[in-house]
């Protein structure tokens, strides 16, 4: 599903218009959207409309008389002098017959029954303070229920980031398509439940508008996902190779390597050093393990170009030797994932990273940094700041890596160097968790070494790990991840129409 900036939603507004489509039509679309949900949790409580002066108000006047018209008890506290009012708002504004209260935290009072919070929306462009911010925070001690007309006030419908003060919404009611704001923490807390209701602008302006960021669900990537066929073989599906720490290194790579395999790589080997390889051979069946020490070792055992996707990074230390490995693994045939200590090692020498990434010329490489990481690896990018929020930053990391970047954390966003962005909300709390990474980076080697194309590989592996969490539940750690995800491949290939491919049923 595409998500789309204020910036874009304006843009589907007038394409909208362009199509004839009355803004005051969608205005009142969308207060009726809002006055249902209203109804359905008011069990005889009165409603308080917090309504501002832009339309975000305007369609908080819509949804107040229509409850009123219920036959509804509807208070109407108006942020801000009517007089400012214009256009759709101010006509939706005369349409309501109540009385238009001046909003103080007091008239809020401690019984408001339920509160629409009709405050800013899409247009909130500062930080919020005086009496909006008093009533933001009126709101959210009230302990009254908020529904929230498209964002929570306060919430930046782009980044996601709290501009001051933000209400804290049971329901959110947002139209036509969700925002990164409501996908992206902390914007995502804000919002409780959330309904995309249509308000009749016309799909179709998304052909004009060509959206960049979407949300990360199997639809995004589910075209080039590798289902395994009936005719395929262990070749087929790819060698993933993980590059081991030393001997009391080597758990993370071992985790890496399950994840590749159990996220269908047909092959997968441990490179390790000779002083972990006896170590590693001992705590592995199906995962191979094969004798590489530094660099140039790694370079010969990549020259095999059946190894075609690897892990680098966990475990493996930070430093020159790191580095080393990193710039042969680079100037090899193989996709590329660089995770932890592999992007560590070049927080002083970024450029040299990015510049080996730039000479492989269409093979994937993706980096993926958790928000310590990021920040070493991509100094320049978060003291710049005009570039706000994650999702942004990350397209801004890929961009100037040319790297695919899977920025992480409950929110994790992966951009791709053409813009295209997903960003994922199926994150159990439970995934925080040591080696969870380490499994995130081997399933995406696994994915690749099936001949993912990169940026779908990455969401792909991001969605299945927090699926794999989801299923596995509480008390994960993250030897659970590997095992937990066949389920999650069996639910999503039948998803998929394509069910596993298992021995004919002969009666
Ligand atoms: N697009 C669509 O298709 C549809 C959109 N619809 C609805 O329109 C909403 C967007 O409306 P919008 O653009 O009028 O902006 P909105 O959020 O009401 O707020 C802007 C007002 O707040 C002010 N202001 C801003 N920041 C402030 C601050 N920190 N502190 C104080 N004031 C601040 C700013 O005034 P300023 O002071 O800058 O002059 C301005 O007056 C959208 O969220 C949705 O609900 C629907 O009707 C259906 C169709
Ligand atoms: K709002």
């Amino acid at each position: 599903m595409e998500l789309l900036t204020t910036v874009e939603m304006g843009e589907a507004d007038r394409l909208a218009g362009a199509r004839g489509a009355a803004g005051a039509d969608l205005m009142e679309s969308a207060g009726l959207a809002v006055a249902d949900r209203v109804v359905a949790m008011l069990q005889g409580r009165p409603v308080t409309v917090v309504a501002g002066t832009g339309n975000n108000g305007g369609d908080g006047f819509v949804a107040a008389r229509l409850l009123q018209s219920r036959g509804h008890a509807v208070r109407l506290l108006l942020v801000g002098d009517r007089g400012k009012l214009k256009g759709d708002a101010a006509a939706a504004a005369g349409r309501w017959q109540g009385p238009v209260e001046a909003a103080t935290p007091e008239r809020l009072g401690n019984t408001p029954g339920v509160i629409v919070d009709a405050l800013f929306g899409a247009g909130l462009d500062r930080p919020v303070e005086g009496l909006p911010r008093a009533m933001i925070e009126a709101m959210n001690a009230s302990g009254a229920p908020v529904v929230a007309v498209d964002l929570p006030s306060g919430i930046n419908g782009t980044t996601g980031t709290v501009m001051g003060a933000a209400v804290e919404a049971v329901h959110t009611v947002t139209f036509f398509r969700l925002k990164p704001g409501h996908v992206l923490l902390p914007g995502r807390l804000h919002c409780g439940d959330l309904t995309v209701a249509d308000i009749g602008i016309p799909a179709d302006v998304l052909a004009e508008i060509k959206p960049r960021a979407f949300l990360n669900r199997p639809a995004l990537w589910s075209g080039v996902f590798p289902v395994p066929k009936p005719e395929g073989h262990k070749y087929g599906r790819g060698h993933a190779v993980v590059v081991s720490g030393g001997l009391s290194f080597g758990g993370a790579a071992r985790l890496a390597a399950r994840g590749a395999l159990r996220a269908g790589a047909g092959l997968a080997t441990l490179a390790t050093p000779r002083e972990a390889l006896a170590v590693q051979a001992a705590a592995n069946l199906a995962i191979m393990v094969r004798p590489v020490d530094g660099a140039e070792e790694l370079r010969g055992f990549l020259s095999d170009t059946r190894h075609n996707a690897m892990v680098l990074g966990p475990g493996g230390g930070v430093g020159a030797p790191m580095r080393a490995q990193v710039l042969a693994a680079l100037a090899s045939e193989a996709a590329v994932v660089l995770d932890a200590d592999a992007l560590t090692s070049f927080a002083d020498s970024a450029d040299d990273l990015f510049s080996a990434i730039g000479k492989r010329a269409g093979r994937a490489v993706i980096l993926t940094p958790h928000s310590g990481e990021f920040d070493r690896l991509f100094k320049e990018i978060k003291k710049n700041l005009k570039v706000i929020g994650k999702l942004d930053q990350a397209r801004a990391a890929a961009r100037l890596s040319g790297a695919v970047v899977l920025f992480k954390g409950a929110d994790t966003v992966v951009a791709a160097p053409d813009g295209r962005t997903s960003i994922a909300d199926n994150a159990p709390p439970y995934l925080a968790t040591a080696g969870a990474g380490d499994v995130l980076a081997g399933m995406i080697a696994g994915l690749l070494a099936q001949h993912m194309p990169a940026f779908e590989a990455a969401s792909a592996a991001v969605w299945l790990h927090g699926e794999a969490a989801a299923a596995f539940g509480p008390g994960l750690i993250s030897e659970d991840l590997p095992d937990a995800l066949p389920a999650v491949y069996r639910r999503l290939f039948a998803a998929l129409g394509a069910a596993s491919p298992g021995p004919r049923k002969t009666l």
